[in-house]
């Protein structure tokens, strides 16, 4: 039943498909690269390769990655999310703030128009995006579909946008602590790798703030940990289409750490919740190409996912825009 709450609390991800398929993939892909804060190129250019070659190509190939890490619930990103949801109302409702929050995808389901009609009853909605860090790529586009379902109605609520919390305390405390219990329950390799997925460099160089946050994260989780600067590395992961990416690259850092016969341990803070790019990228393709090259362990670090330190982060982020 709807709760008619003051506030709505919107909680943005990417998106996925609704399917391991072939077909439900070429249904994301087509809406995800599509956008132009995805990929900026003319639609001259791009329309005719991203149809006559990647919605293809890549399809079949991809749903069979998505095959590897689909579970019960469906995509993780998607069943993380429901359980991010979930735990982000309760921890609402036992500090007796009335809101109600709904989970969003930019691309596929549930819709962000979804979302926003769900929480139509409110007078107050709180959009934030699980990207810690700002990039016009991720950010920008939930903001555009807020914008897209704000246009066709006639009575807005006030909506209030979290931008970034890539240096929350609280954030760079839950990931700190992650690591911590892990190297506990796993014992410690001789390096963190903290790997972020890129972006194209033009769009940095254009002004987009991504790497510089991304720097910061690093280095306050660095610092948290006690890491001197050989004890970590950052990277950039999940390279697509031919332009200069952000580097260092994720799986060429890893083949060197293998090369050299070190032991890793590997986290992606950019992620909010386990998905195809760290499930599959990092904990299988890239394990491989790293004990291949002669590394000794590898260990990866799950996202935040539902853990308490990650939803008390979200909480306070969201506590600070009901003021
Ligand atoms: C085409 C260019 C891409 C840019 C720019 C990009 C930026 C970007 N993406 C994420 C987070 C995620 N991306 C995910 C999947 C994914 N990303 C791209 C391409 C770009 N991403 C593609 C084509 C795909 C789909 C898989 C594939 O075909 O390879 C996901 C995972 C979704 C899932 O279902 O699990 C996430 C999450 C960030 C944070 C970011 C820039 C900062
Ligand atoms: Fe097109
Ligand atoms: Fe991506």
């Amino acid at each position: 039943m709807t709760q008619h709450t003051p506030v709505g609390v919107l909680l943005v991800n990417l998106g996925t498909p609704d399917a391991p398929t072939s077909k439900a993939v070429r249904t994301y892909l087509a809406e995800f690269l599509h956008d132009k804060r995805v990929v900026d190129l003319s639609r001259w250019i791009w329309c005719p390769v991203l149809h006559g070659v990647i919605l293809r190509v890549r399809p079949p190939k991809v749903a069979k990655l998505y095959q590897s890490i689909w579970t019960e619930q469906g995509s993780p990103l998607l069943a993380i999310g429901k359980q991010q949801q979930q735990s982000l109302q309760q921890k609402l409702n036992e500090a007796n703030i009335s809101a109600s929050v709904e989970l969003a995808m930019t691309y596929g389901n549930p819709s962000i128009a979804a979302g926003m009609q769900a929480l139509s009853h409110c007078k107050k909605v709180i959009v934030l995006p699980l990207y810690p860090q700002f990039s016009s790529a991720t950010t920008a586009s939930v903001f555009d579909r807020v914008a897209r379902f704000a246009k066709h109605q006639w009575v807005l609520p006030e909506i209030t946008f979290v931008r970034d919390y890539y240096d929350h305390p609280l954030y760079i405390k839950a990931l700190a602590e992650s690591v911590k219990n892990n190297w506990q329950t796993n014992g410690r390799g001789d390096v963190l790798l903290m790997s972020f997925h890129g972006i194209p460099k033009r769009y940095a160089t254009n002004g987009d703030p991504y790497p510089e946050q991304c720097e910061i994260t690093a280095k306050l989780l660095a610092e948290a940990l006690n890491l001197n600067d050989s004890e970590w590395k950052m990277t950039y992961q999940s390279i697509f289409g031919r332009e200069e990416w952000l580097s260092p690259f994720t799986d060429k850092t890893m083949e060197q750490l293998g090369n050299q016969g070190k032991s890793v341990d590997v986290i992606c803070p950019g992620f909010s919740a386990d998905c195809l790019e760290t499930l599959e990228e990092i904990e299988e393709e890239n394990k491989t190409t790293f004990l291949n090259a002669g590394g000794k362990n590898f260990n990866y670090i799950p996202c935040l996912n539902n853990d308490a330190a990650h939803i008390d982060a979200l909480f306070d982020v969201v506590k600070a825009k009901l003021d």
